[in-house]
């Protein structure tokens, strides 16, 4: 319990967000003055009350509601709504709100577009919200906020917040649809295991982060069960190791893979810890996109066939570019391991004397290749970071009033972002080296722990026309769109705990885990000894 404790301390050190979700369709953010300003008014015709709050349906943290105001004429538009968060006691000013969430949006803009690509990047824009509508709002879903998440209070004083487009729905087509759309949604982690000279755990450059992690979950009560998945897998680019970490993810969703229907949490936890439904219930839910007797089938074969069926879209979509999809701004090759030694598919290849190294690739234009390289901006570990975290510390204690200068708390304009193509490793020494190994693991962290975004919509019976990407699936086509999420970058402040807990995780992993490991090797080794005598005897 330690663990989740500090954890907790650590997460109420920083805001968060709240997010609401507009089920059906919502009102427009007229786009406002001023550049860097990009403030919406929200329609007044929009009142609390038409909200409904659906949280069961969502993750501790997460407050859907379903909005059905109509915006004129126009056809519904569906929007979500995502407010600050703060640690009671770390209330902060309206303006200082405004430049948050202005933050925010500039690092989507002028940051995460550029590495991840703009089709894939949604920053939306800050609104500004009439108070009592903010009020009674915060009223009504209140009751409904997960325990686990209100040691932080939702910003109601401002009046500002984010309105981002639904990304449960097909980002191809900017109105509503009123075709069935699955939307699945996968938290990747950490995909490479550190290449950095200066990791000091010799575990670290065999197990990778996540794996390691899993074992403290548990543990310290986050999650009931290891799971299978390893992030290596996933990104490995080979379509088996990929079907793997996705059945994986199926059977133990914990919080890195969630499923809606219609914008509706189906699959995976809807708080802290309770899935929702079981791999049969998803099969039922998931047989009209899949499954070419349209829910005439039933019993296990079914719900394996189907399962298969998500499992071949989804490598699918991840594997596909987008046409307007470039290599992205960074260039850093793959280095360290490719295959994580914990991953149960690894192993298993391995014990089989099969090759484990085999590694398709993933093509340059895909999201997750993209993902990888911004992840891959944490050239030194945590490890060879913290010294230089606390050069820049040093030079912020004697210079306090140099921290805007630094661009620490932004703002995340081009400047910042030129500055974090600087790839090079070689420390001369300076402060400036320091900060911008310091920006670059933030954004790198911040890419560790985004998510994935996958909305998929049969195509309507001889509509070639649409202009949109399609996977073709064994019932239909399926028109898709892949978007990323929770791109907010990393607070500063958060690197001491990052340094602690990534020891912490070390240390638990090597001293229980691995000493069981030898344990069974050494078991294993007398049983054989013993072996030997007994046939000496003999
Ligand atoms: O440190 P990690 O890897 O446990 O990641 C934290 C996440 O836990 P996870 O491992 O995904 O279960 C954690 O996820 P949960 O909120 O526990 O679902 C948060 O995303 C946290 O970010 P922040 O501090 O709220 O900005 C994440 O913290 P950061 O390290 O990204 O700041
Ligand atoms: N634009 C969006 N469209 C649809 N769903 C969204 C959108 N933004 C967020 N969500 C949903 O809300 C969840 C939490 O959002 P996000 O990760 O941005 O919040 P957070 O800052 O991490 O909040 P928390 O403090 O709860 O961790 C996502 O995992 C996703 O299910």
């Amino acid at each position: 319990m330690r663990c989740a404790c500090r954890v907790a301390s650590h997460r109420a050190a920083s805001p968060g967000m709240l997010v609401l979700l507009s089920g059906n369709g919502g009102p427009e953010a007229e786009p406002g003055p001023g550049p860097g300003q990009h403030r919406g008014k929200f329609p007044e015709c929009c009142q609390p009350t038409e909200w409904s709050s659906a949280s069961r349906n969502h993750r501790a943290g997460v407050l859907p509601c379903c909005c059905a105001v109509r915006n004129g004429a126009l056809p519904q538009r569906c929007v979500v709504l995502r407010f600050l968060k703060f640690p009671p006691n770390k209330k902060k000013t309206s303006e200082e709100i405004l430049q948050h969430l202005q933050n925010i949006v500039d690092f989507g803009k002028n940051v995460m577009k550029d590495f991840l690509g703009e089709n894939y990047v949604h920053c939306g824009e800050v609104v500004q919200l009439p108070l009592e509508f903010v009020k009674q709002l915060c009223l009504k879903i209140q009751c409904e906020r997960p325990e686990s998440r209100c040691d932080k209070d939702l910003d109601t004083f401002s009046g500002y917040a984010m309105c981002l487009p639904n990304l449960t729905r097909l980002q191809t087509f900017h109105f509503a649809e009123h075709r069935p759309i699955l939307c699945v949604e996968i938290k990747p982690k950490c995909g490479f295991i550190p290449f950095s000279n200066d990791v000091t755990h010799e575990m670290k450059h065999k197990v990778c982060r996540y794996c390691m992690h899993q074992h403290l979950k548990v543990a310290t009560g986050k999650w009931k069960k290891i799971s299978k998945y390893c992030p290596l897998d996933l990104y490995s680019g080979n379509k088996q190791r990929m079907h793997f970490a996705l059945r994986s993810l199926l059977q133990e969703t914990q919080n890195n893979l969630r499923i809606f229907k219609n914008g509706e949490l189906i699959y995976g936890c809807g708080d802290a810890r309770s899935p929702v439904a079981d791999l049969k219930e998803l099969a039922h839910h998931l047989k009209p996109f899949f499954f070419p007797s349209n829910g005439l089938a039933s019993g296990p074969h079914c719900t394996k066939a189907v399962i298969r069926e998500l499992v071949h879209v989804i490598t699918r979509v991840l594997l596909s570019s987008s046409e307007k999809a470039r290599a992205g701004a960074l260039r850093l090759g793959l280095q360290g391991p490719r295959v994580c030694e914990a991953s149960p598919f690894s192993r298993s290849l391995h014990n089989q004397g099969k090759n484990t190294s085999e590694h398709s690739g993933l093509p340059k234009g895909c999201l997750l290749y993209k993902t990888l390289q911004v992840q891959m901006l944490d050239q030194l570990d945590i490890e060879g970071l913290y010294p230089l975290y606390k050069r820049v510390e040093q030079y912020l204690e004697e210079f306090p009033e140099e921290r805007k200068t630094l661009q620490i708390d932004g703002p995340y304009d081009e400047v910042f972002y030129q500055k974090l193509l600087d790839l090079s490793t070689e420390d001369d020494g300076t402060v400036a080296f320091a900060l911008t190994k310091v920006q670059q693991y933030r954004v790198a962290m911040t890419a560790k722990d985004c998510s994935i975004m996958i909305a998929l919509s049969p195509c309507l019976q001889g509509t070639s026309s649409d202009q949109r990407p399609v996977i073709p699936s064994s019932r239909s086509r399926l028109a898709f769109s892949v978007s990323v999420l929770d791109l907010d970058l990393k607070p500063y402040e958060s690197i001491p705990h990052q340094y602690k807990l990534d020891s912490k995780i070390v240390n638990y992993y090597s001293k229980t885990v691995h000493a069981k490991d030898d344990t069974v090797r050494s078991t294993r080794f007398k049983e054989h000894e013993d072996c030997t005598l007994v046939l000496h005897k003999v």
